[in-house]
């Protein structure tokens, strides 16, 4: 549980005095009950419900500020410049996201001028002499049909001091970032420099990562859809090792650090016989190791299909190199366990035929799915709202069921990771029948 509250306070350019011209448009429906009540929080854990049934006041208690329309703003929307930058990793659904932002802002603030920077934070600096599009609803109609961000990405750190530079110069009074962990930690840099230049530029955050790691917002966009892609290799593999005598199918999925991408795709085929995460150590070799299991249970019954995350048993590698944002970047585990694996039935006389797949990035450049889409919309509904309120260092989250608004500083905090003691490990000990521990 968090428990200091002031970490939970959201950043804000000041008091919100403008009519929402959503106003308008919520009275047509007959409505005004849309709009959030500002005391309302969204508790953090059981023992915080508990005590708020018991009667401590909810303002009191740590929670999340909720998410949605106010109705006052702090913005005029005829006088907002808004810039959308996407960065990091490719993920289904940005493209939806970028639509989603573009028409909230046009058809239901009425903002004008909305700049859409190129290839990441690059767009915002003068040594890539600053490429940008103007984005209206025509320029990003159907653009949701597509994979990957019409924006572009990039990685590779820019100095924020140069990016401020550009927002000021282009008048920029929003910047949206759509990005993973090291884009918020970005953000927050962007952030901090515009406090200290006393400048009223709101930066919200829309996580994305396909590999489910970012804390606070339940789910992130585009896992679904990658994780779904992911079922394919797996199906493939799996009929791929049935086919052969002593088959054995391999197939290696993204998760740098967290292996909920191979979790889901395991489960959702139900085929998998092993899954091998980052969070859960595990040993090679030994008469209880993992190539020794694998053997015994190729030779009772006849295959097997192992899934792997590409950040699992980093410990048995040796290369470790850093890439171009300075993280380290991890070798592959799964090439190491199919060269692994081989030796092991050699050396055992067994016969092996071995189906390695990798589908890399093709579960990560494919459009989202309805259901990632539908979530798409509504984050980047959050995060207007959020903006034009005046809210700034925060990303947009869902949590308890809530659109909430996060502070940058706590998502970027830790990393949510797959609990081994927790149920979706043990539904996948329960499906694979693996061992809870190859020691
Ligand atoms: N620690 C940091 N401080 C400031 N800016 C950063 C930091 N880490 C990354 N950035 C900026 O954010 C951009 C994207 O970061 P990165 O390449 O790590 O991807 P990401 O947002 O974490 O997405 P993914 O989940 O796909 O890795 C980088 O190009 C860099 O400009
Ligand atoms: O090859 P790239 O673009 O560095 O991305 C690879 C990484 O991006 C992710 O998809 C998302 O962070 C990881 O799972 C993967 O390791």
């Amino acid at each position: 549980m968090v428990d200091e509250r002031a970490q939970l306070e959201v950043a804000t350019l000041g008091e919100c005095r403008i009519d929402s011209p959503l106003s308008a448009l919520l009275r047509r429906q007959g409505t005004t009950q849309h709009y959030v009540d500002e005391a309302d929080r969204v508790l953090l854990d059981d023992t915080v419900s508990l005590l708020a049934a018991r009667g401590v006041p909810v303002a009191e208690l740590p929670g999340f500020e909720p998410g949605g329309p106010r109705s006052k703003i702090y913005f005029d929307p005829s006088k907002t410049r808004v810039g959308i930058v996407t960065c990091g990793g490719l993920c289904p659904g940005l493209n939806d996201v970028i639509r989603a932002l573009v028409l909230e802002l046009t058809n239901h603030y009425g903002v004008r001028r909305i700049f859409g920077f190129r290839n990441g934070y690059q767009g915002l600096t003068a040594r890539y002499a600053r490429p940008v599009v103007d984005l209206d609803p025509e320029a990003v109609s159907g653009i949701n049909e597509y994979g990957g961000t019409i924006l572009g990405t990039s990685r590779g750190n820019q100095d924020p001091n140069e990016i401020v530079d550009c927002l000021e110069q282009l008048s920029v009074n929003v910047l949206f970032v759509i990005g993973g962990d090291g884009s918020m930690r970005g953000a927050l840099r962007i952030a901090e420099v515009v406090a200290e230049r006393g400048l009223r530029i709101a930066v919200v955050g829309v996580p994305k990562t396909i590999d489910n790691d970012i804390p606070y917002i339940e789910r992130s966009f585009g896992f679904q859809t990658a994780f779904a892609k992911a079922t394919e290799a797996i199906r493939a593999a799996h009929v791929e090792a049935k086919a052969f005598p002593n088959g054995i199918g391999l197939v290696q999925l993204m998760g740098r650090h967290s292996g909920f991408i191979a979790c889901y795709a395991a489960l959702a085929n139900n085929d998998a016989d092993y899954v091998l995460i980052p969070e859960v150590p595990f040993a090679l070799d030994g008469p209880g190791g993992f190539l020794e299991h694998l053997r015994r249970r190729v030779v009772d019954r006849g295959h097997a299909m192992v899934v792997v995350a590409e950040g699992a048993g980093q410990e048995y590698l040796s290369a470790k190199g850093v890439d171009a944002s300075g993280n380290v970047r991890l070798e592959d585990f799964g090439r190491y366990l199919r060269g692994r694996i081989a030796e092991h039935f050699a050396a055992a006389g067994v016969e092996a035929n071995l189906k390695y797949i990798d589908p890399s990035y093709t579960i990560r450049s494919v459009p989202a799915d309805p259901y990632d889409s539908v979530y798409c919309i509504r984050l980047a509904h959050a995060a207007v709202h959020a903006a034009m309120a005046g809210r700034t260092e925060m990303v947009v989250g869902r949590w308890r069921g809530r659109f909430v608004h996060v502070p940058i500083s706590l998502a970027i905090s830790s990393r949510n990771l797959v609990d081994p003691d927790g149920d979706l490990w043990l539904s996948v000990l329960e499906a694979t029948g693996q061992p809870p521990v190859f020691a």
